[in-house]
């Protein structure tokens, strides 16, 4: 990828002649090959737990976090949520039955069945299952297999936490189909299949409002059962945007007209969906994918979305890293929450680095107001959860034991001063300073820590940065 390369020269060269570089400017993001298989991480003493993806809602048992340790990176990995522990300090009579466990990097919410120990947990064994599935429920295939009689698999392509996506060969495909295809298996579990089905039927509402396929949302082609495992056809495209990262842009990122290009996108993507009145819920980048030659992304993986205005409110909707405050306090989310997790987005393709790593939500809230300041207390006041991040005088009250070790989280909230996006940033040398700077103010907006305050889609489609003018 030109756009990248260019940007690792041109640090290099920084640091070898610490003066400007001279630089191209190349505003596409080329094809560049994927040559490295997807490794499989697993470890040995892991216990698997059938998760169960529907939150719990306002009123009920806050929820206690078992100490969850979940192997992760990207997609192609296999991802293994162990509970490891529970959390200190809560007594056991406290505990819901039914307890939640938070994500961490890059992993979607999930949802234990039992706290604390494996007791009542869904744990799959081999022996339990038909011989075709893996102990966790995922579809044991092998290249070469014909699903339906009508999809040859070709490749892996990646792995979900509720799902094994393949490539396939459509044997059938007509004049106008596409030959390749990607194919999501869904794992074989009750829950699994019904928010599978939900999946369909927001692809389908998607793919039916952008007949001309220009919207950047992933194509939905049909879906079948295989197996006892509900697949769906998708079309097939080539890597996600955090293999990208990885691959190319590690701890420097991507040059900013491709991150403009990108931007752009998927704003459109949002506008859809916005249109059809779908929250996603679930925006990182695992879950946007580029085509092979990385000028054309779509978002991907709809398995969490919501329908505007259904407002279930649960801590650990989206994946934590990309998690609006709005979700962490308990108040009503709609739109916003989505443009929240892209600007958390757009600043790691940037920079390579994750903008919010917090390791609990109460650290997400510090990292949210180290950036923005303190939150508005009218936001405060609303929140259902707001109890369990500050005091009665709305003071922050760090619970993370991180942040509890450092000195600064003991002052009051109100004396946090904001950085701001702006010095996150570095210029590099033959970066567009203007652009650059159109940028670091989209961002900003894009992290109004009041979601009604927040850039709009319309707003940020008619943002300098994006239109350039
Ligand atoms: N249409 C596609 N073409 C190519 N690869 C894909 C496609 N859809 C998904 N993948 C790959 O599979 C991975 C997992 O897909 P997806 O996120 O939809 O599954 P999931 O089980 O819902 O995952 P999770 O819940 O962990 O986010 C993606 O990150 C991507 O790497």
């Amino acid at each position: 990828m030109d756009a990248i390369l260019e940007k690792h020269r041109q640090l290099q060269f920084q640091k070898e002649h610490q003066g400007p570089v001279p630089c191209h400017d190349s505003t596409e993001v080329t094809s560049l090959d994927r040559d490295a298989a997807t490794t499989e991480v697993k470890d040995a003493n892991s216990v698997t737990v059938i998760v169960d993806e529907k939150s719990y809602t306002m009123g009920k048992t806050p929820p206690i976090q078992p100490n969850i340790s979940i192997n992760s990176g990207i997609s192609g990995d296999q991802r293994t949520a162990c509970v490891s522990g529970v959390q200190e300090g809560i007594p056991m009579g406290e505990r819901s039955s039914d307890i939640l466990c938070d994500d961490i990097f890059g992993v979607s919410p999930i949802r234990v069945q039992k706290s604390g120990n494996l007791e009542g947990m869904h744990v799959r064994k081999n022996s339990l299952r038909d011989n075709w599935d893996d102990e966790h429920g995922y579809y044991k295939y092998h290249l070469g297999e014909v699903l339906d009689g009508h999809y040859r698999i070709t490749a892996g392509s990646g792995k979900g936490v509720f799902s094994t996506v393949v490539q396939a060969k459509d044997l059938k495909a007509g004049e106008n189909d596409p030959e390749e295809v990607a194919i999501k298996i869904i794992c074989n579990e009750k829950e699994r299949y019904k928010s599978g089905k939900r999946e369909v039927s927001v692809l389908e509402k998607l793919s039916s409002a952008d007949c001309e396929d220009k919207r950047h949302c992933v194509r939905f082609i049909s879906s079948f059962m295989y197996r006892d495992h509900l697949c769906l056809v998708l079309e097939s495209l080539h890597m996600n945007l955090r293999e990208v990262i990885k691959k190319f842009g590690r701890d420097i990122g991507l040059k900013l007209t491709a991150v403009r290009t990108y931007s752009k996108q998927l704003f459109i993507a949002l506008k859809l969906l916005k249109d059809c009145s779908i929250l996603h819920c679930d925006i990182k980048p695992d879950n946007i994918l580029v085509n092979g030659s990385k000028n054309l992304l779509k978002l991907c993986d709809f398995g969490s979305a919501l329908p505007a205005g259904i407002n279930d409110i649960t801590p650990i909707l989206v994946s934590r890293f990309y998690r609006a405050p709005e979700i962490i306090l308990g108040l009503p989310y709609d739109h916003s929450l989505d443009m929240w997790s892209v600007g958390c987005c757009l600043y790691e393709l940037y920079t390579g680095k994750i903008l919010f790593p917090g390791g609990t939500n109460n650290g997400m809230l510090w990292l949210h107001m180290q950036l923005k300041g303190p939150f508005p207390k009218k936001m405060l006041r609303k929140g259902a959860f707001t109890t369990q991040h500050f005091d009665q005088d709305l003071n922050f009250h760090a619970t993370d034991e991180n942040l509890m070790k450092k000195k600064a989280v003991n002052k009051l909230c109100m004396n946090v001063k904001p950085s701001g996006v702006g010095p996150k940033i570095s210029s590099l040398p033959g970066e567009d300073q203007k652009m650059l700077s159109r940028f670091k103010d989209l961002l900003e907006k894009m992290f109004v820590l009041d979601p009604q305050k927040r850039l709009t889609v319309s707003q940020a489609l008619s943002h300098p940065f994006i239109t350039g003018e």
